[in-house]
């Protein structure tokens, strides 16, 4: 069944169809009251194609035509208790109109990012969530989406208007090193991974860590941490049991309808929680990752009303996995930082990560990549018009300090670049992080490559499309990672050119340095 936002946002989407039929662009909005009843609604009313290019009145977006006709049709009073739902994720012109009507709930149904994938870049953009905590408004603003955004995008798709637009990226094959390149410039301005890595290819070592004293575990920890940025870790005691719960209770919450698991748990961009379906897009791609997330962040209040009730046990495995991935990451910042973070009192690293308090930022982000047949993955993997191909997870570095990654044998698919120091003049070479019986692949993040200075390395990292094998029958690959992040208020103080940063700043600043791009 349909939630009450699902159902108004519906609506919505019925008006971007609207709007298709009427020959404009397709989009469209309507405002609910907080019972549900619909009490307006628009529709873009700019003429597709020949209106295009700023031949027609470019104002007319269904968002500014919804805001016009309500301004002067329903009280203030009532206004301020309204949820204004859009098709898509509203520009920022239309987000300065809907702040000035006194809606302070919006919610969406395609991102802007996930539009981007058929129209190409050219939006005036910037997520709205951010947009309102960049803004010095003086209410806060809900913004609740992507949601239903397969709907929406159907509507785009099938409309046809975004025919032969440009696509974010019209060469794939140059991707990976677009995306060092990115990364070294964004660390040149004080954000991203230096360039540690040594010249060389590299395999991904496996470590023991119940095997030999602190001092060989730690020299074992930097030789992979300052060349491939990637270890399997064994002997790490976290119970089997705790892993094999959170993996039950993952594979439990996904057999469920999309519209249940978005009603339980409505994704939150701002705060990086609850679950969301193929909306993520990466820069390196411009494709939508063929996966679904839930995402649980462990501060204060953030998952109120998020928490998915079905299975009932689903919260207690989270937060029992999270708490033992909490003392683990700890224990290998322990070991890395005397030689990373020379410069920091022992224990800074550790004493910065905490679970559940009001600024923590740890992360736990349970993955689904959905099973398709050979037929579709071919498909998926044959570059389009636009040179675009999918991936289950397009090429990304992590931006925590480090990354804990359980995965299950037999459900194989995640690779790292073998050759970080080389790749802009070799071009880039991949090898895979196959998971290891008992074990969990750890990498570090962008957060701890900016703290250590550039000594540790931040590397590239994605996951591959399933083998004909792997489709055959179509099967699912689970994964969970623990991204440790500091919490918001930590200040990153490095021994080199970095300028102090919060850790709050720090994530903010990826976000914008990434739509900035
Ligand atoms: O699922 C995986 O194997 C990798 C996931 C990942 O890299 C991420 O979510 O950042
Ligand atoms: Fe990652």
């Amino acid at each position: 069944m349909m939630s009450t936002d699902e159902s108004s946002l519906q609506a919505a989407i019925n008006e971007s169809q609207k709007a298709v039929d009427a020959g404009c662009m397709p989009f469209g909005a309507v405002l609910a009251n907080s019972k549900g009843e619909i009490l307006a609604e628009a529709h873009n009313g700019s003429k597709a194609k020949k209106e295009r290019g700023g031949a027609g009145d470019v104002t007319k977006h269904a968002e500014m035509e919804l805001v016009r006709k309500i301004s002067t049709t329903i009280d203030l009073d009532i206004r301020k208790t309204c949820t204004l739902y859009t098709s898509t994720e509203p520009c920022v012109m239309c987000a300065g109109a809907i702040y000035w009507s006194g809606v302070s709930r919006i919610v969406y149904g395609a991102s802007a990012k996930q539009l981007e994938t058929l129209s190409g870049p050219g939006g005036f953009d910037i997520p709205v969530e951010t947009l309102y905590s960049m803004g010095n408004g003086i209410r806060p603003m809900e913004c609740i989406g992507p949601l239903l955004s397969e709907h929406a995008m159907k509507v785009h798709r099938e409309s046809g208007i975004w025919k032969g637009c440009p696509p974010p990226s019209a060469d794939n094959s140059f991707q990976a090193n677009a995306d060092i390149e990115t990364e070294r410039s964004l660390f040149t301005s004080g954000i991203g991974s230096a360039a540690a890595a040594k010249s060389g290819d590299y395999s991904v070592p496996v470590i023991d860590l119940s095997q030999g004293s602190d001092d060989e575990i730690a020299e074992r920890l930097w030789n992979a941490a300052t060349t491939v940025g990637f270890f399997s870790l064994v002997g790490h005691g976290i119970p089997q049991s705790d892993i094999d719960a959170a993996f039950e209770a993952s594979a439990t919450f996904y057999s469920q309808e999309q519209a249940e698991k978005e009603a339980m748990s409505p994704f939150a961009r701002q705060l990086n929680s609850g679950y969301e379906y193929m909306s993520q897009v990466r820069p390196s791609t411009g494709t939508a990752d063929q996966k679904e997330s839930m995402q649980i962040t462990f501060r204060e209040g953030v998952m109120d009303g998020r928490w998915p009730t079905t299975p009932g046990d689903f919260r207690e495995v989270s937060e029992r996995l999270a708490s033992q991935c909490h003392k683990l990451a700890n224990r290998l910042m322990d070991l890395l930082e005397p030689r990373a973070c020379p410069n920091l009192k022992p224990g800074t690293l550790s004493k910065a990560h905490n679970l559940g308090v009001s600024d923590g930022q740890c992360t736990l982000r349970m993955l689904h990549y959905t099973p398709m047949d050979a037929e579709t993955a071919k498909q998926l993997t044959t570059p389009d018009d636009n040179g675009r191909i999918y991936w289950r997870a397009g090429a990304h570095t992590d931006w925590d300090c480090l990354t804990l990654l359980f995965q299950r044998v037999g459900q194989a698919g995640l690779e790292c670049m073998s050759n970080p120091q080389d790749a802009t003049k070799d071009g880039a070479r991949w090898t895979p992080i196959d998971p290891v019986e008992g074990g969990i692949a750890v990498n570090i993040g962008d957060m701890l490559a900016r703290w250590s200075n550039g000594r540790l390395y931040s590397n590239l990292h994605r996951v591959r499309m399933p083998t004909p094998a792997e489709c055959t029958p179509p099967s699912s690959r689970y994964s969970i990672a623990f991204f440790a992040q500091a919490d918001k208020s930590v200040l990153i103080e490095t021994d080199g050119a970095q300028e102090p940063i919060t850790a709050g700043d720090y994530i903010l600043s990826r976000i914008k340095s990434n739509f900035a791009k």
